[in-house]
């Protein structure tokens, strides 16, 4: 493992809710050296900076930029797109398609310029659809563009799982794969908790039945509508879970994350990004690793790629295999 912040230097692109809430996680965790922040909207950009190295006393040692220029990204380590339109009460992930993808375009095509050596973690939504896009348009290698996929909601089944059975969210081991959005699915076949797997898991009365699953996907798919229902946006968990994230790439620690990424086969599945675990570290996220899943849980995974895949196409994305992969 490499030496947390020596001289790295983490771009976050958008200063909103997500794109501040992950800064102040990467300055918690002592991420970087240096945290840019860059958005087209000039007071706020400045204001965040400006709120979060007010902060400096109290967290490890970084300093924190609000830039509205792009070239202030130069030299970045990793940049996180956070920049975007986001869901209003009722809306899905996938209604923000069309009018984010020009953003992201634009966004990390002039940021690219300055960040040629960085690896690029997609966050707005929809964020498989735009992973896609941009794994195509960067011409960057796949492994060096992903999206945060998953990982969220993994935590929210993690946390879910932990409060029923009464045990620690880290000895849950469980997977929410596929599409972050409604196709979701999670990986119930590997599900382990202690290392029992979850379905033969009974200790002091308190075990997951095969009929709960069905509730339990629903609640963790629609915890981010519950959320927004009630305070307009999502930040804190996917602050933490960008943290986390960024402490793989730039700690080199090659964890095995469920990011999106683009799909050339494995589950047979190609031309579609999505999430199933990836080893993380410095190079980026490798994979997706296949695992040996169950005719349902494997199922599911193809039907939330074919979900995606169809809205590709319906944004008349090209097809990108191929690009950038050597
Ligand atoms: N992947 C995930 O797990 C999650 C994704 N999200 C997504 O993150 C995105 C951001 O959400 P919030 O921060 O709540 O929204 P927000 O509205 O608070 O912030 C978005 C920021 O993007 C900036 N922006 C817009 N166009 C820009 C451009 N062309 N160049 C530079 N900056 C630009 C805006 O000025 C604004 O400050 C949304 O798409 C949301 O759905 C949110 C939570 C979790
Ligand atoms: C908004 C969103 O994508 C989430 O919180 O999961």
């Amino acid at each position: 493992m490499t030496e947390p912040g020596r001289g790295t230097k983490i771009a976050v692109c958008g200063a909103g809710s997500v794109g501040s809430t992950v800064a102040y996680a990467a300055l918690l965790r002592g991420l970087a050296d240096e945290i840019v922040l860059y958005d087209i909207a000039t007071a706020l950009v400045e204001a965040q900076a400006g709120d979060l190295n007010d902060g400096a006393a109290f967290a490890p040692p970084a300093t924190v930029v609000g830039s509205d220029d792009p070239a202030a990204c130069a030299g970045a380590d990793v940049v996180v797109m956070t920049a975007g339109a986001r869901q209003k009460p009722g809306q899905t992930r996938l209604d923000l398609a069309e009018v984010n993808v020009g953003i992201v375009r634009s966004v990390l095509g002039s940021v690219r310029e300055h960040a040629p050596d960085a690896i690029y973690i997609i966050v707005t939504n929809p964020c498989d659809v735009l992973t896609y896009a941009a794994v195509g348009f960067l011409e960057l290698p796949p492994g060096r563009v992903f999206g945060s996929g998953t990982v969220l909601d993994t935590a929210r089944l993690r946390y879910l799982l932990s409060r029923r059975l009464h045990v620690s969210t880290r000895s849950v081991h469980a997977l929410v794969a596929g599409e972050h959005g409604d196709s979701e699915i999670v990986l119930w076949s590997s599900a382990n908790v202690g290392g029992v797997p979850l379905a033969a898991y009974d200790v002091e009365g308190r075990s997951i039945r095969a009929s709960e699953y069905a509730e339990i996907l629903d609640t963790v798919a629609g915890s981010a509508y519950k959320v927004i229902e009630g305070k307009g946006a999502t930040n804190y968990a996917i602050g933490l879970a960008m943290a986390d994230i960024m402490s793989a790439v730039l700690r080199d620690e090659h964890r095995f994350l469920p990011v999106s990424t683009l799909f050339t086969g494995q589950y047979g599945i190609s031309d579609v990004c999505l999430s199933a675990p990836c080893v993380v570290g410095l190079h980026g996220a490798a994979g997706p690793a296949v695992l040996p899943l169950d005719a349902t849980d494997l199922a599911g995974l193809r039907a939330s790629a074919d979900a995606l895949h169809h809205q590709n196409r319906l944004l008349g994305l090209p097809s990108f295999v191929g690009v950038g992969t050597s």
